[in-house]
């Protein structure tokens, strides 16, 4: 079964009012048949424009909860902080309403605040309706890095939540949602842009690709077909977005 559906588009700006309209489809769907919603997104310099879109949504927001796919160990003071790239970007306007679950909390390191985190998560009324991921060039999505210690534990964890990532790559110790409960969700988004990209994802599925990328273990791993959104145009970095990885 392919466990990949493409969606490209012309343009940035089309593809995040048309990933907009599908995201507050399925959280409505979710909120009509179970009373709520769960939403995980992720950071870095793609996802403002979409989460634009998302925020004017008109849904039942107060029914929706919004977490990360995954966080830098850094305070929501911080620039590199996905939790205030989604508070100045997603959770305005409409979706103001949500309450947002961080994963970052303050600890003495980021392995006692993947714990705090986890208890969190747990909490929630999972599974994930939906996620939206990202990719690096590197093929890493969340924060599967290639070069992450551990990374095949990583991925195979199937008890935690929430797992520290301590990669070399990414400039900060990061926390990071599990392959499973990213693989369970009801809608699996890849939001990504650009020509570098679209090689980058392909080259990961090219028979010749050397180990398996981090993104080709979670298509492989999903439970649906990951909705892939692509557009030409690489996103114009937002000045607030935090610089990735
Ligand atoms: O914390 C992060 O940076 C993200 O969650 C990460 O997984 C991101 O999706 C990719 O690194 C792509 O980042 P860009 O959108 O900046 O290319």
């Amino acid at each position: 079964m392919a466990n990949k559906v493409w969606h490209r588009f012309s343009s940035g700006p089309h593809l995040a009012e048309a990933l907009a309209d599908a995201v507050a489809g399925r959280l409505d769907a979710a909120i009509k048949t179970r009373g709520a919603a769960l939403l995980a997104v992720s950071g870095g310099s793609t996802p403002p424009p979409f989460f634009r879109s998302l925020s004017r949504r008109k849904l039942d927001w107060r029914r929706v909860t919004v977490t990360l796919v995954d966080e830098r160990f850094v305070p929501p003071s911080s620039e590199r902080s996905n939790a205030r790239l989604a508070a100045r970007h997603l959770l305005q306007n409409e979706a103001a309403r949500a309450e947002f679950v961080p994963l970052y909390h303050e600890a003495d390191n980021v392995e006692e605040a993947a714990k705090k985190a986890d208890r969190m998560i747990a909490a929630l009324p999972l599974p994930l309706d939906v996620a939206v991921l990202g990719m690096g060039t590197d093929g890493h999505t969340a924060s599967f890095f290639p070069d992450a210690r551990g990374l095949s534990e990583l991925l195979s964890e199937e008890r935690r939540h929430v797992l520290p990532v301590h990669a070399p790559s990414a400039k900060e110790p990061r926390l990071t949602l599990s392959l499973p409960l990213l693989c369970g969700a009801g809608l699996i988004v890849l939001h990504i842009e650009g020509e570098e990209k679209k090689k980058a994802f392909e080259a990961a599925f090219a028979e010749s690709a050397e180990a398996e990328a981090p993104i080709h273990t979670l298509v492989s791993r999903a439970a649906t077909p990951v909705q892939i959104y692509w557009a030409p145009s690489a996103a114009k970095s937002d000045p607030a977005a935090p610089a990735t990885p």
